[in-house]
């Protein structure tokens, strides 16, 4: 493409707002022409200047976005996600735990059908989804996804009724289930589970333990999977970003590729 890609931001927290100033930093081939995130004077000041707020999703198509970048929660993809496939070629959608809703990966699917565009899940915090996916055709036997965090990101999630997260002096698995229940109970956590569902055997069947660990300073992505391929075993030690340390740094950096893709004519 010889002009900038013109991107909305759906959400300019913790990972957008990083994404926006790397994309930045690098030259990106990039133009931001809106963002959208909740309606307050706060969230809104961080907006860069002559960006246009997007207040609901029919703002969009006057925009005429190529791309549209959800980092904004789950319930942002049922709000934005049909305005965004039937008004941009392409989308990227962060907040994978809305998928725990089996209806809604199909009825997105339909909508991109119907308008060619196309929906793109990033990696976010973890790695080796291209070899997971892999092995996945010629079948897995197992998925085991365990993520590790400090006490302080599981803050004002259910883990805070299980454990005493001020005081916890040891580490302790508080969570064993599946990804479907995972994702479902922890949206701000365990989004990660989800990618790891689709790519190998799905939410039911993909096991998930969630760790606190006072000992740990950054986030933790264990993934191990046995199939017809073999064995693999991925670990990733995440710096949580600055402003939210729920949200891991690699998330922003999958979200830079991912957008950086889309503006080259080769990708690796
Ligand atoms: N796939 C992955 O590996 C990961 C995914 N995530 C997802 O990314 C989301 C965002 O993470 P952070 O940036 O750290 O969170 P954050 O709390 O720092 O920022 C959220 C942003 O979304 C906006 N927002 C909320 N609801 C909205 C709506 N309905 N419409 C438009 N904007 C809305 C807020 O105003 C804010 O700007 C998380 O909630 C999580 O769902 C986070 C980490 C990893
Ligand atoms: O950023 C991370 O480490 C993972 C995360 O929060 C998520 O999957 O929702």
């Amino acid at each position: 493409m010889n002009r900038k890609l013109r991107v909305v931001f759906i959400g300019f927290g913790a990972i957008n707002s990083r994404v926006a100033d790397l994309l930045k930093q690098r030259g990106a081939a990039i133009e931001i022409v809106g963002v959208a995130t909740k309606d307050d004077p706060v969230e809104r000041a961080r907006i860069p200047s002559g960006v246009a707020f997007l207040a609901s999703p029919s703002d969009l198509a006057a925009l005429k976005p190529d791309l549209v970048v959800e980092a904004a929660g789950r319930a942002a993809i049922d709000m934005w996600a049909p305005s965004a496939l039937a008004t941009a070629p392409c989308m990227i959608t962060a907040s994978t735990s809305a998928f725990c809703d089996d209806a809604l990966l199909p009825r997105l699917a339909a909508i991109a059908e119907q308008n060619n565009s196309r929906i793109l899940i990033p990696s976010g915090a973890i790695g080796g989804i291209d070899a997971l996916a892999g092995a996945a055709t010629l079948g897995l036997d197992s998925v085991v996804h365990q993520i590790v965090k400090p006490p302080v990101a599981w803050k004002g999630t259910p883990a805070e009724k299980l454990l005493d997260l001020a005081c916890l002096s040891e580490r302790k698995v508080f969570f064993s289930g599946t990804a479907r229940e995972a994702a479902s109970q922890y949206p701000q956590n365990a989004n990660a589970t989800v990618v790891t569902s689709l790519a190998g055997i799905g939410l039911d069947k993909t096991k998930v333990e969630l760790v606190a660990d006072p000992a740990v300073r950054l986030n933790g992505h264990h993934i191990t999977a046995t199939g017809g391929f073999g064995r693999m075993s991925i670990s990733l030690e995440n710096n949580p970003l600055a402003t939210n340390p729920k949200s891991s740094e690699l998330t922003a950096l999958s979200l830079v590729r991912l957008i950086e893709q889309q503006t080259k004519p080769v990708t690796v």
